[in-house]
């Protein structure tokens, strides 16, 4: 088969650049990408090809294949694309891959995730299609909203304060999703996702509309544990919705007393 146009020159397709997706290091994000998907598809979130993950690592970005089963992916069907070149690349809908597996097409979350990377400086971006990210837009969709509220819960503290402030929220504080609609195809998001972003500059994540949720960190680590967290109060917003309990409570701080 014909291995794909990397859209580089002529001169440089012969190398494909292999060495990029080769290490035994576990932590290299050629073989990060396949072993954090493997984890997902067990909770959902990457079931049936849809969902991924893409890594950063300074200039280069890893990617998944189109379409194949997330879990069962291998180092060896990874991407590697480099910002730089893609930033000088003339348009924005072509892609300048270093390195391309021989038989896939990359992923349609492309342009998402370098979304994150290029306007956020995120080191790894998560996609899923987590059913609890899927029905509270759907509850939302019933209130006519465009953003996910909730406050006084503990896993809100999962959280950084936003875009290049440090620490993380506190228990009182109000985490804000925002919402955009589901368009036919993944790459058409694009335009939205940037939007949010830009409306909502300390956000995460992005929910979509009857689809799942964009979320990304400023390294794999902050990303995965923003994901878990996020997944674990849409699970209990949804949960929360049907014992009838309000999202959002009023519970004033407190100072505790020290008995003596
Ligand atoms: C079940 S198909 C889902 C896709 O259309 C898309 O939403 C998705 O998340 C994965 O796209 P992919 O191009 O396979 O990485
Ligand atoms: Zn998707």
């Amino acid at each position: 088969m014909t291995p794909p146009t990397t859209g580089l020159p002529a001169e440089n397709t012969t190398d494909n650049n292999d060495h990029l997706v080769q290490s035994d290091d576990p932590e290299h994000p050629a073989n990060l990408i396949p072993s954090l998907c493997a984890k997902f598809w067990t909770l959902g979130w990457v079931t049936g090809t849809g969902g991924g993950a893409s890594i950063r690592d300074d200039d280069l970005v890893y990617l998944a294949p189109s379409g194949v089963q997330k879990e069962l992916m291998k180092p060896s069907d990874i991407y590697v694309l480099s910002l730089a070149a893609q930033a000088q690349s003339l348009s924005r809908r072509q892609r300048v891959y270093l390195r391309s597996p021989p038989v896939y097409k990359p992923s349609q979350c492309t342009p998402l995730f370098l979304a994150a990377f290029t306007k956020r400086n995120a080191g790894c971006c998560i996609h899923t299609h987590s059913h609890w990210a899927v029905l509270v837009t759907l509850i939302l969709e019933q209130q006519g909203s465009k953003e996910f509220r909730i406050n006084n819960i503990e896993q809100i503290k999962g959280f950084g304060k936003g875009f290049q402030k440090s620490g993380n929220l506190g228990y009182h504080d109000t985490l804000v999703i925002p919402v955009i609609e589901n368009t036919a195809h993944e790459e058409d998001l694009t335009e939205f996702l940037e939007e949010a972003m830009d409306k909502y500059p300390d956000t995460y994540a992005v929910l979509v509309r009857r689809h799942g949720v964009y979320v990304w960190g400023d390294n794999v680590h902050k990303a995965k544990t923003q994901c878990e967290s996020l997944d674990y109060l849409f699970q209990l917003a949804v949960e929360m919705k049907q014992l009838g309990l309000p999202w959002i409570t009023d519970i004033e701080p407190t100072i505790p007393t020290r008995k003596d």
